[in-house]
């Protein structure tokens, strides 16, 4: 399991020691919320903060875009360093499009997909997909509790992904702790966001540990 930690939930008056102190951590990704205050009711970073971000680690920039109209933005989060963007089927009336265009910048694209939306929406790009995102709490803000209801989603996922013999990553967000880890692993869960778990902690080398620990 690849562990995603979300400066969302991060000091940002002290950004480059919170993105460090997860770097040696061990972290594989490093997980970066856009939200453009329509999509969701809540705002902030730009293409401007990935790049400031990009020379400071290797970790794998892994970009949620939270906003609407994505295919916008595309080009500059990708020459500011961006590694995987992620677009919301629901931001979008031109997903495929979408997904081509982040390929075709030499970027991995991610399909995210919101609690309430069926994974129906989605199959016609799973075969272009690196990574599939399923929100396990409705996008916005950290700190909420992880939906139940979402590891049936991940198991059917998962199913297709199995059935049909595709290779994406599947990504789980919100709620992520060292008991909805395990439970999203089981499910097959291949990597895991974590924001507050992390973060609102002391000891976040720690917090990641117990993850590790938990998806042994
Ligand atoms: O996409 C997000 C919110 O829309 C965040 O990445 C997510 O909520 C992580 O926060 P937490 O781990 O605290 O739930």
């Amino acid at each position: 399991m690849k562990l995603s930690p979300s400066i969302l939930s991060a000091n940002f008056a002290n950004l480059e020691k919170d993105i460090k102190v997860v770097d040696q951590a061990g972290a594989e990704y490093l997980h970066i919320d856009i939200m453009d205050g329509h999509f969701v009711p809540n705002l902030t970073f730009g293409a401007n903060v990935v790049e400031a971000i990009r020379p400071l680690t290797k970790m794998v920039l892994d970009c949620h875009l939270m906003v609407e109209n994505p295919e916008t933005y595309i080009e500059e989060f990708a020459k500011a360093g961006a590694d995987i963007i992620g677009v919301h089927v629901e931001a979008t009336a031109h997903i495929f499009g979408v997904i081509q265009q982040i390929k075709k910048l030499g970027v991995k694209a991610e399909v995210v997909i919101n609690p309430g939306t069926s994974l129906e929406t989605i199959k016609q790009v799973l075969p272009l997909v690196d990574q599939v995102l399923i929100m396990t709490v409705n996008p916005g803000f950290g700190g909420q509790s992880f939906i139940p209801e979402m590891k049936r989603k991940i198991d059917q996922l998962d199913r297709i992904k199995q059935v049909q013999n595709y290779d994406f990553d599947i990504e789980v967000d919100g709620g992520i702790n060292d008991q909805t880890i395990k439970e999203c692993l089981e499910s097959g869960a291949t990597v895991a966001v974590a924001g507050s778990y992390i973060y609102n902690s002391d000891n976040p080398t720690e917090q990641i540990n117990k993850l590790r620990e938990s998806t042994k």
